[in-house]
């Protein structure tokens, strides 16, 4: 057998060895230590260990032999040159393995899509929903969906095969009623989309504010290390400084932006400009502000007046202010604050130091908790049960299958025999996602990306 030839090749058995090295043929699922030989000089190039997969019960169904060497360049690259020089050997394309899976109908595109996705994840909610696709919860989600519309148009198919009379009444009313909760659950989905991007490409948040209340000691704070530039000079950030981190188990692209004033510099006002835009495109935005300059004392109580300049640019009701300097406060005043922050009609609000780190802490807590309720749809109640559309892909199939849902419902009371085509061509949409229908050309595309060894 020219197989269990090969697999004996750069593993043969180990002479005068006591231990169980690849008998032949071997067994199945069974760790074997093994010298890795070049079959052609003999040369041992590694130790290791051995496990040969049976197919069809294997990752591609076909018969596998996978070596676990050291992982030294050049240990790695000896074995590979080896093999190489064997018959019926050479190097998997990127996503060969995977791709071979998927022919052999072990898995279907949205789960070729979440392994793509979990090589890639950096985050913890990436890691989660990938592998949530992976494990086939979105092909499941799907193959329902498709279900329900094909039994939609066999109902469909009946109301014009037999006469009015031989079908029971009110059959037209019910698959109406169960095309709209199709639709309902994807629009469901393509919601939930949005979050998922979030996900994928990170939450875009920007860090604003008037100059020199520490924006940039903000940004460095979240980056734990000096990115950015911090004086004392005000109009110190100029350019729009970014970086990628996570916050809360979420993946944030973190942007400090020059301070926000009336300026004749040129420069600074290009830095302004820049800032505006960056706030405009984020997601959601950060105002820091410093204690002692938006404090009013009267008649013993504390006041906020936030700078209106600033609430125009860009709505306090839908952002989060983070009071700061709180360090230069008298210690009765910086009490009072709290109860002022209160009153403000802010999403969010905190009064910190970043000079000796009071507040900090609880505020880094509850952004955290903001973030996760708002953004992280897999929260930890839900997250084994909800399926999650993460994919542009998807998303625009799933466009597609609602139109024709609805171009079903409205043509539905004239000409069923038309409509019927439309709940047809919504089902074909769903197939198309799972590569049912239509994948030869979204193969090479999705494949592209993989990298080799997957
Ligand atoms: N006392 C005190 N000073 C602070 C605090 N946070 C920052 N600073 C100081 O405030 C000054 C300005 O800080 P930056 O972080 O550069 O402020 P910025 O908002 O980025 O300023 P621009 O880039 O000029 O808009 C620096 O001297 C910081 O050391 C704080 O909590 N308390
Ligand atoms: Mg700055």
């Amino acid at each position: 057998m020219v197989r269990t030839k090969i697999i004996r090749k750069p593993v043969p058995p180990q002479r005068g060895s006591s231990s169980p090295t690849s008998p032949l043929p071997p067994h199945p699922w069974q760790f074997y230590r093994c010298r890795v030989v070049h079959s052609g000089t003999g040369e041992v190039l590694d130790e290791g260990l051995a496990v040969f997969f049976k197919g069809p019960r294997s990752f591609t169904a076909e018969d596998v032999l996978e070596l676990h060497v050291h992982s030294g360049r050049a240990v790695v690259s000896s074995i590979l040159g080896a093999l190489a020089c064997l018959p019926y050997c050479r190097l998997a394309e990127p996503g060969e393995f995977t791709r071979r899976a998927f022919s052999a109908g072990h898995m279907d595109l949205t789960q070729v899509e979440g392994i793509h996705d979990l090589i890639n994840a950096e985050t913890e909610s990436q890691r989660r929903v990938a592998l949530q696709a992976t494990a086939g919860q979105v092909r499941d989600w799907l193959s329902e969906l498709r279900t329900d519309i094909i039994k939609c148009l066999g109902y469909v198919e009946a109301l014009i095969d037999f006469s009015e009379e031989d079908i029971e009444d009110g059959i037209l009313d019910d698959v109406k009623l169960r095309t709209d909760d199709i639709s309902r659950r994807i629009r469901e989905q393509l919601s939930n989309f949005k979050r998922g991007e979030i996900m994928r490409s990170g939450l875009r948040l920007a860090i604003f504010g008037p100059p020199n209340v520490g924006k940039s000691s903000l940004f460095n704070f979240f980056a734990q290390r000096e990115a950015a530039i911090v004086t004392n000079v005000p109009g110190t950030t100029r350019d729009v400084l970014e970086i990628s981190l996570e916050i809360g188990g979420l993946p944030v692209v973190l942007a400090d932006t020059a301070g926000i004033r009336e300026t004749d510099d040129v420069v600074e006002r290009i830095g302004i400009e820049r800032a505006a835009d960056r706030i405009d495109r984020a997601d959601l935005s950060l105002c820091v502000l410093s204690l002692p300059e938006v404090i009013r004392v009267e008649g013993g109580v504390v006041h906020i007046d936030l700078p209106k300049e600033l609430a125009g640019k860009t709505s306090f009701k839908h952002n989060y202010v983070l009071f700061n300097k709180r360090d230069l406060l008298p210690a009765k005043v910086a009490d009072e604050v709290v109860a002022a922050i209160e009153k403000l009609e802010v999403e969010g609000a905190w009064a910190i130091s970043l000079n000796t780190g009071e507040g900090t802490k609880g505020f880094i807590q509850e952004l955290e908790t903001i973030l996760r309720a708002r953004y992280n749809v897999m929260s930890e109640d839900n997250k084994e049960s909800q399926v999650l559309i993460g994919n542009a892909r998807h998303s625009t199939h799933l466009e597609t299958a609602l139109e024709f849902i609805k171009a079903f419902r409205d043509t539905c009371d004239g000409d069923v025999m038309l409509a019927a085509e439309e709940l047809r061509y919504a089902a074909q949409s769903i197939g198309k996602i799972t590569g049912e229908i239509g994948v030869e050309d979204v193969l090479d595309v999705i494949f592209r990306d993989f990298c080799i060894g997957k």
